[in-house]
């Protein structure tokens, strides 16, 4: 099957720095893979780097088939690349009505009521919320109102940075049912995540970064059950801790 993601030997960084070195990497439609990574390894550089937001050094980006590394962001949101970027990405001042049809920017204004539609129908948080302003949603909601805005132009990838960052622990849990959602809809999902556990335990497979590079992958269980992941990532022993 081909993959819906394939990342060959991308190098990626700032300005004249490498961040991110020849990181090879395949994902299926579908899916949710976390990416792992200590602070600072280059895991937002590579989510940005799909996007098409910092400097591409080298290597391919080929999604549904295509070769998209050259491509400005918009164009790749056109063609099904969804970010929702680390932090607060909405309109704080304006209501969650304005919100979304600010999400529907890219999109003909034809669709905007039918887009609007479909993602509230999957979401009636935002219905009831409907006249709330963002900033006033909890964090937990904010964060759903920003995958919604993405989810608007109906991406086939999503890419998240640390959508439970700064979030209870029930909220953690609404947002990664959230995220196990939306991937059961077809969409392929590439999450960077400090709750390393949570993720791992919604994830298919994981990727972990080390320095820039692809330092281990494979399956969410087995990465979650390898020792040097143990005992880097989750706190040492899994069996204890283990949510
Ligand atoms: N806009 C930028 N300009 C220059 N360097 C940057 C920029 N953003 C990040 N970096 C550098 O790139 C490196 C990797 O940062 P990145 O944010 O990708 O790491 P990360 O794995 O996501 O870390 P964390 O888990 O701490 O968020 C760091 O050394 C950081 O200082």
């Amino acid at each position: 099957m081909n993959p819906a993601l394939e990342l060959v030997s991308v190098t990626a960084g700032y300005g004249g720095v490498q961040i991110v070195r020849e990181f090879s990497a395949r994902l299926q439609a579908g899916t949710i893979t976390t990416l792992i990574g200590g602070n600072g390894a280059g895991k937002s550089t590579l989510l940005r780097a799909i996007y098409g937001t910092n400097r591409f050094f080298s290597g391919q980006i080929v999604f549904k088939g295509e070769t998209i590394e050259r491509l400005p962001p918009w164009e790749r949101l056109k063609r099904g690349v969804g970010f929702v970027p680390q932090g607060r990405c909405n309109f704080p001042a304006m209501s969650v009505a304005e919100n979304l049809k600010m999400g529907c920017y890219t999109l003909p204004k034809a669709v905007h009521g039918s887009a609007i539609d479909r993602v509230t129908g999957s979401f009636p948080m935002l219905q009831q919320k409907w006249r709330t302003d963002a900033g006033n949603l909890s964090g937990g909601e904010q964060q759903i109102l920003e995958m919604a805005m993405v989810l608007l132009v109906e991406p086939a990838l999503l890419l998240l940075d640390e959508p439970s960052l700064g979030l209870s622990p029930k909220m953690q849990g609404d947002v990664f049912t959230t995220v196990q959602r939306i991937a059961s809809s077809g969409v392929t999902v590439l999450v960077v995540e400090q709750n390393v556990r949570g993720a791992l335990l919604i994830s298919d497979r994981a990727l972990v970064m080390e320095q820039g590079r692809l330092f281990m992958e494979g399956p969410a269980d087995e990465v979650r059950s390898d020792p040097r992941i143990k005992q880097a990532y989750l706190g040492g022993n899994i069996h204890q801790t283990a949510a």
